[in-house]
């Protein structure tokens, strides 16, 4: 499990630790990891030319001890400052260990500043702008320096958070770092698995320092997390107590979908599928998948809305809503819902555009604000919300948040979402709570992507077609 904290959560961990910690030893945690962790992204230490911005806070402190112990193994650390308030102890260490400061300012012999000439031929820049007491944006100065490494084309590597984002929401208002990797402390941040920030932090390395944390507001399920919940078959399993999905999807409109959905829903944990839509979509489904069962029958849990284009026979969808079993409403079913009524067994399944016409907002507001519109939703309509996209989010009505982070670019193709609605509602069939059941789907789904896809264009069927080997792998390892 990948957990991320508040910013207010790791402060009070953090108190509570160095109350028991001689001075100065968190500081020393994190910044011999970082010193470790930048080494090795650049690949050696002899010789290697790193500059460290560094603000005004801690975040600073950690590049400069981080820069000091780089110094001491013989790697040539420029320290640019952008605030006149820095670390005084932190540089102080640097300097002893033979870094040195640029100034940003003042020009030398070839008429650029100093800072400028340093970052323009680094191997690496070190971010430690500001961690997680930075309000989202960069100023000027911090500008100029991120902007000069980016033409460079030299990679920055960020100190705890990529600066500029916003630490609890995973929101970019404003001009931030875009880093090559991020060296976070204790614990994720909340702008680690959301994007757009996500997007920003390149890969995430964590080092230890000690910090004992509540509860986690904000969860990513991992492979051994995907392997407990797997409703996997005992001995005493039959098809029916393995569960059977119902699935209205597609229609005369959109065939496609419902085969596509079928396919992702026979890739899941179920012992069964009905079908319900028209004869002559019942029958493309049965063409392709013979194992698909026409007509009602007793289910454990629907999946429903793929495709139903102007198909949809709402009374029916918010019947089935009230009714006991878990519902996993999507695309066209969506505008089935309304906030009437209990529906604490429902999840719901859109995109962004989807979520935005839900809730009244534009798309854009959405994909920027992606944690606090899944939130909303959740809390609106008493649902389960899995907002689809390159982090998908899941949010629960109790609060509960799941992020799913490993979807490579590739998955966004047509049908993509039909397979996904087809597999999380096998989940729910196989017994899995709303909110597992998302965060299964959603992680198989993406898994079976990047097997199929491996760097390349794939299609909807490519990816069902990968969810029985991407599923033997999460359950075989060790
Ligand atoms: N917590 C832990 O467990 C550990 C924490 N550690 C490290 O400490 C870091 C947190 O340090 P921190 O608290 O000193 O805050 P930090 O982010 O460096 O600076 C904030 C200052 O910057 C300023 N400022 C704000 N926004 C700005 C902006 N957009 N652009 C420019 N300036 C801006 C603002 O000052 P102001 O402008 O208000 O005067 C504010 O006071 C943390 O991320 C981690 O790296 C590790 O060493 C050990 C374990
Ligand atoms: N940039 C992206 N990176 C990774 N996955 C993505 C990205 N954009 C979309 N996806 C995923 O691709 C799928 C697309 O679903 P959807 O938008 O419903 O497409 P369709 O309606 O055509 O099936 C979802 O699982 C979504 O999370
Ligand atoms: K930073």
């Amino acid at each position: 499990m990948r957990r991320a904290h508040t910013v207010d959560q790791v402060r009070a961990a953090e108190a509570a630790l160095m109350a028991k910690l001689p001075e100065g030893t968190l500081m020393q945690r994190a910044a011999t990891g970082l010193a470790v962790a930048i080494s090795n992204f650049i690949g050696f230490t002899y010789g290697a030319r790193v500059v460290l911005l560094i603000g005004s806070g801690d975040n600073g402190g950690d590049a400069l001890y981080a820069g000091t112990h780089l110094a001491r193994r013989g790697a040539e650390v420029t320290a640019v400052l952008l605030s006149d308030k820095y670390h005084r102890e932190g540089l102080a260490a640097l300097l002893k260990a033979g870094g040195r400061v640029a100034d940003g300012g003042g020009a030398s012999a070839d008429g650029q500043p100093a800072a400028a000439r340093a970052i323009a031929v680094a191997d690496v820049v070190v971010d430690g702008i500001v961690g997680i007491g930075g309000r989202p944006g960069l100023k000027p100065e911090a500008l100029a320096a991120v902007k000069l490494a980016e033409e460079h084309q030299v990679p920055i590597i960020a100190v705890d958070i990529p600066s500029g984002v916003d630490v609890d929401t995973g929101e970019t208002p404003a001009e931030h770092v875009k880093a090559a990797l991020t060296v976070t402390f204790g614990t994720h941040k909340i702008c680690h698995l959301i994007d757009p920030a996500a997007a920003a932090c390149g890969p995430v390395h964590l080092v230890e320092i000690g910090l004992d944390l509540p509860p986690a507001p904000v969860e990513s399920l991992q492979d051994p997390d995907i392997r407990a919940l797997y409703p996997t078959p005992t001995g005493e399993s039959d098809k029916y107590s393995r569960g059977v999905l119902g699935l209205m999807a597609g229609s005369t409109q959109y065939p496609g979908a419902a085969v596509i959905a079928t396919s992702g829903a026979l890739a899941g944990p179920i012992g069964m599928l009905r079908y319900v839509g028209p004869d002559p979509v019942a029958e493309a489904v049965r063409a392709q998948h013979p194992e698909v069962v026409a007509g009602e029958g007793r289910v454990q849990a629907w999946a429903i809305g793929s495709g139903l284009g102007d198909e949809l026979d709402v009374d029916k969808i918010r019947e089935l809503l009230d009714a006991e079993e878990p519902v996993l409403l999507d695309a066209d079913g969506l505008k089935a819902l309304d906030d009437s009524g209990d529906r604490a067994n429902v999840l719901i399944t859109p995109h962004a555009g989807e979520l935005a016409r839900l809730l009244g907002v534009e798309r854009h507001e959405v994909e920027a604000e992606r944690l606090k519109h899944a939130r909303q939703a959740a809390e609106r309509f008493d649902v389960t919300v899995l907002l689809k996209g390159s982090t998908t989010v899941i949010a629960a009505p109790d609060g509960q948040i799941r992020v799913n982070t490993n979807a490579g670019a590739w998955l966004a193709t047509a049908g993509a979402g039909d397979v996904l609605a087809g597999l999380t509602g096998a989940f729910l069939a196989g017994g899995l709570t709303p909110i597992d059941a998302a965060a299964v789907g959603a992680y198989l789904h993406a898994a079976a992507a990047n097997l199929a896809s491996r760097g390349g264009p794939i299609t909807a069927m490519q990816v069902s077609a990968h969810v029985a080997e991407a599923t033997r792998q999460v359950l075989l390892e060790e």
